[in-house]
């Protein structure tokens, strides 16, 4: 494996109390998969993504479990050796590519100080390859592009630019955060396009995060449905869409209001949201299930095989 995530468990502590963003999650992801999180708003996917980058809060405190990379554990490394993974092994891309860019510095520029300090080439070398990065990005005119700016780009262009500089290292694993979430659905699919070419190209894992069940089914091959900080489903896109087994991703596909259609923003579901600081004793969302049994709500049932690669936390599937 390439990473894997062994009951990962983060709070965040503050003055109105702690918050349990995860509770003891697993995930694994293989060399050159593209596996997909979904789940609503603050289920947790961003917290997940920070902690394998090693970037949570001052707030923050992991209270269990590994993030195993390569067989290390990631939660162990000190300042010095994150430098020599983030950014290079485990790339990054966001929802704003703002973030991920200098404002005044020339895209080409950028891209060629970052290749010269992961593959220590010459400055003309540099700059040649900074050019062909964006050619690989499929960015028109890549040499009067490396002449801009970021602020002279749209918004999709700029996304390209931070996945070339994001690929530039190469990494192994690529932690994709709504990458897509501020663009324009055209522009979306262009963007979903690239990153699977790139992955299948080069080999690079993704690990996708999205609200929107859409982009799952169009580009992981595996997804995990996350809720109120746990995993509740993992599985093959295809198969957990077709025939969830969790309550709680049965509710989200029916709440979808086109299957055909899936590009729709995940609806609430029937019930309260899960209450952060106060989390109930058995099933998470027993609360709110509609097929809870009395063992629900005493006991809480951990993420377990249903078939040979799915897996479930729910006492009904047993
Ligand atoms: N820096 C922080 N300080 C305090 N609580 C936080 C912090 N970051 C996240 N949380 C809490 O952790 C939980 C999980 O948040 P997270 O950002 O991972 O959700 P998410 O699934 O990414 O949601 P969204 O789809 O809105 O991006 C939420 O309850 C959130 O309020
Ligand atoms: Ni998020």
């Amino acid at each position: 494996m390439l990473l894997e995530i062994r009951n990962l468990s983060v709070e965040f502590r503050g003055i109105r109390g702690t918050v349990q963003a995860l509770k003891g999650i697993c995930l694994s992801i293989a060399e050159g998969e593209i596996l997909g999180i979904v789940g609503e708003s603050g289920s947790g996917k961003s917290v997940t993504a920070l902690s394998i980058l090693g970037l949570l809060g001052k707030n923050a405190a992991v209270t269990g479990g590994e993030v195993l990379y390569k067989g290390r554990n990631l939660l162990a490394l000190d300042k010095k050796a994150w430098t020599s993974i983030r950014g290079k092994e485990i790339g990054m891309v966001f929802q704003e590519p703002m973030t991920a860019l200098h404002p005044t510095m020339k895209v080409g520029r950028q891209l060629a100080e970052v290749i010269r300090r992961h593959r220590g080439v010459s400055r003309k070398e540099a700059r040649r390859l900074a050019v062909a990065s964006l050619e690989e990005v499929h960015i028109r005119d890549p040499q009067s592009v490396a002449e801009k700016y970021p602020f002279e780009l749209s918004g999709g262009m700029r996304q390209r630019v931070v996945i070339a500089l994001a690929m530039s290292s190469p990494p192994s694993l690529l932690i994709a955060d709504e990458p897509t979430t501020a663009l324009d659905v055209t522009t979306q699919h262009e963007i979903l396009k690239l990153m699977k070419e790139l992955s299948e190209k080069r080999g690079t894992a993704i690990l996708f995060i999205t609200h929107d069940l859409g982009v799952v089914a169009e580009l992981c091959r595996r997804v995990a449905v996350m809720y109120a900080g746990e995993v509740v489903e993992t599985g093959p896109t295809a198969e957990v869409l077709r025939s969830p087994v969790h309550p709680y991703t049965q509710a989200l596909l029916h709440a979808l209001p086109d299957l055909a259609d899936p590009h729709e923003p995940l609806k609430a579901i029937p019930g309260e949201a899960p209450d952060p600081r106060a989390r109930p004793a058995g099933c998470i969302f027993a609360p709110r299930c509609q097929m809870r049994i009395t063992r629900c709500q005493r006991e809480k049932p951990s993420l377990e095989p249903v078939s040979q690669n799915r897996h479930t936390a729910c006492w009904l599937a047993r």
